[in-house]
């Protein structure tokens, strides 16, 4: 299939447009891990590949940040890994990429209305044993999510239609009628998704929960929640980033940075691609990115009425990564594990963190208490975070050395995480679109994966799900 991978060369980054004189087999729009891990697959298959990424750096919603005043190294976005997450744990391998496990001794914490229940860690949470209808609740939504159900295929399901007019609040509301059900079914949606309960079809969460496994061992709520055999298991040691890093270095002058793509047009020929950089022809596209950004893309002559439709049902949760580093990890001494199922003001929930040498709590800000604080001074965030750290640890919370956040609502080429949602509606009208080639152009991105759907392992598995497909195109 075409060109020899390499021939070509682009400059990294340069100011002037580096347009291709001849044309590539496959143009991968976005470096994120779904984009990698398309071009990697496809370099592998033989074709000349460019990919071009709109920021000046590899990763997309995998990213390291390092700390204002003691340098250390910060997860801003992706972090943790788990069981039958074997695609992201092969790459891993691969470029020399090593984990550690997650803390998970002592207790952690429900915190809920003021009040904070312990209970041990090895708890799944928050299935904690004191959750009145929350268990039964929670228990039909596994069942709903087990048995045949169609993984990545939702809109297959029996009872799609009526799982997808309803929202996760309208399905669990039917089912618990106390707040503190209601507040953990809520935080059992929101802790993956960063969503409000009324923000996100029933049907889609369901799905999240169903392709939180592999084809060998089915998706389970609690390894989508756990930490021990989980998928917060275990963190990368020097940050997820490395992956995607290495990924980029490996595939050279092929990855142009600074390079946002504004639009994509074919004929029955061929594709082309225009960017900052300039524009590319290729045989084939692969778009490798939420479908909530890629219909910042203009596409010529134009996309399928069910694309279009999905890039209007799809939106970002809202989502920030608070993390403090700290002399001691005190809250080990008070045989806590770090981890807390919380009110959301901000944080709502906790692990500890790892970088060498530093102790670190780290808090995700989610939905709405993201939204009111993204246009908020970072003073103020700081300041609310550090508070609840104390709600939920104690007073020595405030003696924190430094700290990282990362606002990615405000990031033009992410607008939020971890995952786009969809609303009511949008799986069962639309949902064939998120995979179906429009023209030339094929789908990537983590939200087109069956299994994991909305995790770095699902990023790999729909970059390599997209190179199959072109290069059985181009074959
Ligand atoms: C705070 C946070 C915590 C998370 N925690 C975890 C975790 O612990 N474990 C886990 O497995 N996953 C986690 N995730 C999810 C994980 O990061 C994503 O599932 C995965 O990285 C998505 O990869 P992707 O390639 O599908 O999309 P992206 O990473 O979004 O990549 C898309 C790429 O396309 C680029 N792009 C966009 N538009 C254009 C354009 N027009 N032209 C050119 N380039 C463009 C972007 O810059 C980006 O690089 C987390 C995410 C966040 C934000």
């Amino acid at each position: 299939a075409g060109a020899a991978a390499g021939a070509m060369t682009f400059g990294r980054g340069s100011a002037q447009a580096a347009p291709v004189d001849g044309e590539v087999d496959a143009i991968v729009v976005g470096a994120g891990l779904s984009g990698l891990a398309a071009a990697k697959s496809l370099v592998e298959g033989g074709a000349s590949v460019v990919v071009l990424e709109a920021r000046d750096r590899p990763g997309g919603r995998v990213h390291n940040i390092t700390s204002p005043k003691l340098g250390a190294t910060l997860d801003a976005g992706a972090e943790f890994i788990g069981p039958t997450q074997n695609h992201i744990a092969a790459l891993a391998r691969e470029y020399g990429v090593a984990t550690l496990p997650t803390y998970n001794a002592g207790d952690s914490i429900f915190f809920d209305d003021g009040r904070a229940q312990r209970m041990s860690a090895s708890v799944p949470l928050p299935l904690i044993p004191d959750i009145g209808q929350a268990g039964p609740a929670l228990a039909r939504a596994q069942a709903d999510a087990l048995a045949g159900f169609p993984v990545g295929e939702p809109w297959k399901h029996p009872h799609a239609r009526y799982l997808d007019s309803l929202t996760w609040k309208q399905y669990t509301d039917q089912m618990v009628s106390t707040q503190s059900a209601r507040d953990l079914m809520q935080i059992a949606m929101s802790a993956p998704l960063s969503v409000r309960p009324d923000e996100v079809s029933a049907l889609y969460f369901l799905n999240y929960i169903a392709a939180s496994g592999d084809e060998n061992n089915p998706g389970t709520l609690i390894r989508l929640l756990s930490t021990d055999d989980g998928a917060q298991e275990r963190l990368f040691v020097g940050g997820a980033a490395q992956i995607p890093l290495r990924m980029a270095k490996a595939l050279g002058d092929r990855v142009v940075y600074n390079s946002p793509v504004r639009s994509i047009s074919w004929n029955g020929k061929r594709a082309t691609v225009s960017s900052d950089q300039g524009t590319f022809a290729g045989r084939r596209v692969v778009v490798a990115m939420s479908p909530a950004i890629s219909g910042q893309i203009d596409y010529r002559p134009g996309l399928s009425a069910a694309r279009k439709g999905l890039h209007r049902g799809y939106h970002m949760g809202a989502v920030s990564k608070f993390a403090a580093l700290y002399p001691t990890a005190f809250w080990r001494k008070k045989g806590l594990s770090g981890q807390v199922y919380g009110d959301g003001r901000p944080i709502d929930v906790t692990f500890e963190s790892y970088t060498e040498g530093h102790h670190i709590l780290m808090g995700f800000i989610s939905a709405d208490a993201m939204r009111r604080l993204d246009h908020q001074p970072e003073s103020v965030l700081v300041r609310e975070c550090i508070e609840n750290f104390v709600d939920y640890f104690g007073p020595e919370a405030r003696d924190y050395l430094d700290y990282g956040v990362f606002k990615w609502d405000l990031e033009p080429w992410s607008k939020g995480g971890p995952v786009a949602v969809s609303s009511p509606g949008t799986l069962t009208q639309y949902g064939p679109a998120l995979r179906d080639p429009v023209g030339p152009v094929h789908w990537a991105g983590t939200e087109t994966a069956d299994y994991w759907t909305g995790y770095m392992d699902g990023a790999v598995r729909s970059g390599q799900r997209a190179a199959r497909e072109v290069l059985g195109v181009l074959s």
